[in-house]
């Protein structure tokens, strides 16, 4: 199985770490604008073989296509990164462009492959994949949700004082800081309601800290973050190639459900060897759907200003 990760940067090539060393594809490559950059991870990365135990095949290319054809999936980082201060929304002049005619590129070797797409603002970057190439829906899949809910689940586990793996918990919406949803009445601690262990207020604090999660990472860093947005486009990818029909928050096109229509926003998926398998449409209470429709608006609001770029 081969996997393609445009954008050597933070993200791709810690995704391209996380895919070699899990073993979840046979063949990387990493291709980045820069020259010599996505050649200089991909030996840096195969230089922990050894040390680490792992055979996956990851070479690195400088805008190079030809070396991409026949890719399972594609993943697309490349674009600039946000720093303090900034929305994710701020990025859309220069990302738009690059996202654009990075999913062209690809579609000339690769016709037949499913493209998870990273970049930001990522639900508009996605309806742009979307709508530039003109993919059937379930092969293209925007990743926000997984890193979201991660986050959400590790913000709980600290509230609770328990390991994170034994909670169980999802974000929906748009993946950015007001857009989000964490669907905090659907949390568990080992299948217990969260709400039996945390005061309300608690809780509020825990869906607050998740909403502005990237951006307090962005504060901490100088630029935002990259170990768990990796981990979880692999933890994506690995549900796709080995058809392991995970449900994970991802954002994909809407036709009707949750009362959206020609968005793509986040919503739990069943995500396997085709892609998005199906949308998992849960009954919302009164005041999650409202947070929907709000959290819709606002990513189409956003989706109109690609209106120069899909010209
Ligand atoms: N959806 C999500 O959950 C997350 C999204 N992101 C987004 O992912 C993107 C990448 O973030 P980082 O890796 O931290 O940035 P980075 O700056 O470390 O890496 C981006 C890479 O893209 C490359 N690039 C730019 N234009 C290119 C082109 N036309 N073709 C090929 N490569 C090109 C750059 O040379 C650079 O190496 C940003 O837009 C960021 O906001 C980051 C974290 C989570
Ligand atoms: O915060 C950012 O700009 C990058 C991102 O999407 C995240 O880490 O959630």
């Amino acid at each position: 199985m081969k996997v393609t990760i445009v954008g050597a940067g933070n993200v791709g090539a810690t995704c391209a770490d996380v895919i070699a060393y899990r073993g979840i594809a046979s063949e990387v490559v990493l291709l980045d604008i820069k020259e010599g950059f996505a050649e200089g991870k991909a030996m840096d990365i195969s230089q922990c073989k050894t040390n680490t135990g792992w055979n996956t095949n990851v070479t690195g290319v400088t805008n190079d296509y030809a070396k991409t054809a026949d890719s399972d999936v594609v993943v697309i980082t490349s674009g600039i990164p946000r720093k303090p201060g900034m929305t994710r929304e701020e990025l859309i002049g220069i990302n738009a462009g690059i996202v654009k005619s990075v999913a062209e590129n690809i579609l000339k070797y690769s016709p037949n492959t499913i493209i998870v797409v990273v970049s930001n603002p990522m639900d508009t970057m996605t309806y742009l994949t979307l709508k530039a190439t003109g993919l059937p829906k379930n092969r293209i899949i925007g990743m926000g949700g997984a890193l979201d809910s991660s986050r959400f689940k590790y913000y709980l586990s600290k509230a609770l004082d328990k390991p994170a793996n034994d909670v169980s918990a999802m974000v929906i919406g748009g993946h950015g800081d007001t857009t989000m949803i964490p669907l905090t009445r659907l949390a568990a601690y080992n299948g217990i309601p969260v709400s039996e262990f945390l005061s309300q207020e608690a809780l509020d604090k825990v869906a607050a800290d998740t909403m502005v999660g990237g951006a307090t990472l962005t504060g901490l860093l100088g630029t935002s973050a990259w170990y768990a947005p990796g981990a979880s486009v692999a933890y994506l990818v690995d549900s796709i190639l080995n058809d392991q029909k995970k449900m994970i928050a991802c954002s994909v096109f809407l036709e009707g459900e949750y009362g959206q229509s020609d968005i793509c926003i986040g919503v739990p998926c069943i995500i396997g060897k085709n892609g998005v398998e199906q949308i998992v449409d849960i009954q919302l209470d009164e005041k999650e759907k409202g947070l929907f429709a709000k959290s819709a608006d606002a990513v189409r609001n956003m989706n109109a200003d690609l209106k120069s770029v899909l010209a």
